[in-house]
């Protein structure tokens, strides 16, 4: 049995880390053990619950700063890697928690899988800090799963050996393929749904945001059968102006963070998806629901090339224009939910599996043969 290390932080990663630590405990060869380092509270707490997840070790969250966070979790995490003998550990995208679970795995010789690898934009300030923790973990990992086939090109250019990179798929598409078929979920609603938003992202903190929120302002004053559902991101950063805004209107509802399966069902019913999180971007084409992205760049061109998805940026006018372009077009609008989803079909976290066992078993044996 190999002992495995899964270091999970945030909302995201809980979610593109669960149906691989089912696979793993299903597998009969690796033992999973989860780490959470508690970088989200309320919003992790909503989605382990969700996915039948009771973490081994959860950290309590040092301070508010990410600097107090980040030095407490390393402390943590490096006794929990010598307390065990770990064969490796698992990290997940681009959060601090994933930079520190690697890091910490580097210092103590264990090798690091980086799930979700070789995204990028290559602009470091754009997300921040993702794309900077993103590109350190590719530094220091051990065995890359990629999404894409885009992803896995990008660790080539950057001297990553061949036989280090996988391509996978997207571990959040089987993470809907899971809750679907545990919830039997399907689309409830008839006609043309509602307009989905979401909203989080640092660099959008401030008048981005509240451009965003005066387009889904104009949006739903214009259209008042068009019903808005906005779950709210608990960072008073982003719900204070949120709610200042758009909080009077009747036909924009906004809510608590949606635990997993209602936002899979809220995605089911929506007409259209506006956001800038980088995982609504991978689940909507699942859905066959067309969706904008509320940034000036994405480090998920496949959306845009396959035709699921359109940058529309953060001005209030640019923003309006692409709702009502949808809204008016039907054709547009088909052309794009049905255009299929890049990301992947659902057996990333088999894959993974799979290529581990290959990969782990190969070490053993190296160790032996020494
Ligand atoms: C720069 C960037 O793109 N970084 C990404 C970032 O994640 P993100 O931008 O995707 O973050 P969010 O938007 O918070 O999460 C999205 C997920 O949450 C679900 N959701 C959302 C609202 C809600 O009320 N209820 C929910 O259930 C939703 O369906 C979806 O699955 O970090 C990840 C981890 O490392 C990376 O993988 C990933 O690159």
């Amino acid at each position: 049995m190999q002992d495995i290390l899964i270091v999970s932080g945030t909302r995201p990663e809980i979610i593109k880390l669960a149906p691989l630590y089912h696979c793993l405990c299903a597998c009969g060869w690796a033992r999973p053990h989860w780490l959470h380092t508690g970088q989200h509270g309320e919003m992790a707490r909503q989605m382990l619950e969700c996915f039948d997840i009771l973490p081994d070790v959860t950290l309590e969250r040092g301070g508010d700063g990410l600097c107090e966070f980040s030095t407490s979790c390393r402390t943590h995490i490096d006794r929990v890697m010598a307390d065990g003998s770990w064969a490796l550990v698992l990290v997940q995208g681009d959060t601090e928690s994933t930079f520190i679970g690697a890091l910490c795995g580097y210092y103590r010789h264990i090798p690091v899988a980086h799930i979700e690898a070789g995204l990028r934009t290559y602009d470091l300030q754009r997300p921040f800090p993702e794309e900077g923790l993103r590109q350190m973990v590719s530094r220091i990992a051990s065995f890359h799963f990629a999404p894409t086939a885009r992803a896995a090109q990008a660790l080539r250019e950057e001297a990553i050996p061949e036989e280090r990179i996988s391509v996978t798929g997207n571990t959040v598409i089987d993470a809907q393929h899971w809750i679907v078929r545990r919830h039997q979920l399907r689309r409830r609603r008839e006609g043309r749904g509602h307009l989905l938003v979401t909203a989080h992202r640092r660099e959008n903190w401030g008048s981005d945001l509240r451009e965003i929120c005066y387009a889904i302002a104009d949006v739903a004053s214009r259209h008042p059968e068009l019903e808005v559902l906005f779950p709210v991101h608990l960072n008073p950063v982003v719900s204070q102006p949120v709610h200042a805004i758009l909080g009077g209107l009747s036909n924009v509802h906004l809510s608590p963070p949606l635990d997993y399966l209602q936002m899979q069902q809220a995605l089911l019913d929506a007409w259209l998806v506006l956001t800038d999180s980088g995982g609504l971007q991978e689940e909507a084409p699942t859905f066959g629901v067309p969706l904008l992205v509320l940034r000036t760049e994405t480090e998920r061109p496949e959306a845009i090339e396959a035709g699921c998805a359109r940058l529309a940026g953060t001005r209030r006018g640019t923003i309006v224009q692409q709702i009502e372009a949808l809204w008016s077009n039907a054709d547009a609008y088909r052309a794009m939910a049905h255009a299929g989803n890049p990301f992947g079909n659902g057996t990333a976290s088999v894959r993974v599996t799979d290529l581990l066992k290959g990969a782990l078993a190969g070490k053993e044996r190296l160790r032996e043969a020494g």
